[in-house]
């Protein structure tokens, strides 16, 4: 005789290992708890000025935040005044803008000369793709793709942007976006140098992006590092998508309360 079906799985349920490096982590102090923005906190939209935390962030990275001996970090592609903005999120936390390269502060004058002849350069290449986008950041100039509705014109905007690049600058690809950096700062030196600064013994690191990936390389194997969807990782661990982040932040409060 067959007995009820078994309830399927809630689609932001913790996979049962990540569960259980969680539990581990949270009795480490001090503890750094860093998140990407993009297509993790916020689900990726066509207008990167509208990709806002999906209901449930801001509160769960306050309670983590709240607990004793733990940082949370924000570490993003953005600038950090824009992240600000955009994300609407507020709170004790360390702020990274421009994979890395804004740390402890706004970037230099200096940059921006560099930055803005580089804008100059690739703005008549993107005019000319309807649907491309030109956004100007503080440490690089990145080109979307994401509304391009030809994808063979967004497929050849990218070549041409990625052959405009001089030596000189970083080229950071991304989910439908080029981002040619003015300095080779990355995601994983900076949380490497938040981790030292803060002493801390251990670190959860969540990204979706390439970039991300340098800083999945750069932790070590007691640190949990957490891929938001599909592709190939160096992170230990995989979520489905930002619903499951959420899932996860409040598991991992629940954990450190
Ligand atoms: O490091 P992140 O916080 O993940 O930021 C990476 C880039 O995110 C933004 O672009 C991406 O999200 C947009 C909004 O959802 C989307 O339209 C775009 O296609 C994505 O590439 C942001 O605009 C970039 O500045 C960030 O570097």
């Amino acid at each position: 005789m067959s007995g009820p079906a078994a309830p399927l799985p809630s689609p932001t349920a913790l996979p049962a290992d990540l569960a259980a490096a969680l539990a581990v982590v949270a009795g480490r102090r001090p503890l750094l708890v860093a998140s990407d923005y993009d297509g993790v906190l916020a689900p990726l939209v066509g207008d990167p000025s509208a990709a806002v935390p999906l209901p449930g962030v801001a509160e769960a990275l306050s309670r983590v935040a709240a607990a004793d001996g733990v940082t949370v970090a924000l570490v993003s592609g953005r600038g950090v005044a824009d992240l600000r903005a955009v994300s609407g999120l507020a709170g004790p936390y360390r702020w990274i803008g421009s994979h890395g390269a804004e740390y402890d502060g706004p970037l230099t004058g200096e940059l921006a000369a560099r930055r803005d002849a580089l804008a100059e350069r690739l703005t008549p290449l993107v005019a000319a793709v309807p649907g491309a986008r030109l956004e100007v950041k503080p440490a690089s100039v990145a080109v979307h793709v994401r509304q391009v509705t030809d994808r063979l014109a967004a497929v050849d905007l990218l070549t041409q942007a990625d052959a405009a690049a001089d030596p000189s600058l970083t080229k950071k690809p991304g989910k439908e976006v080029l981002e040619l950096a003015v300095t080779d700062a990355d995601k994983g030196t900076a949380l490497l140098r938040l981790r030292d600064d803060l002493g801390a013994v251990a670190t959860v690191y969540l990204g979706d992006d390439r970039t991300d990936e340098d800083a999945f390389r750069a932790l070590a194997t007691g640190d949990v590092t957490v891929k938001v969807g599909e592709g190939e990782t160096a992170a230990r661990y995989r979520v489905a998508d930002p619903a499951a982040v959420v899932a996860l932040l409040e598991a991992l409060a629940d954990l450190l309360a």
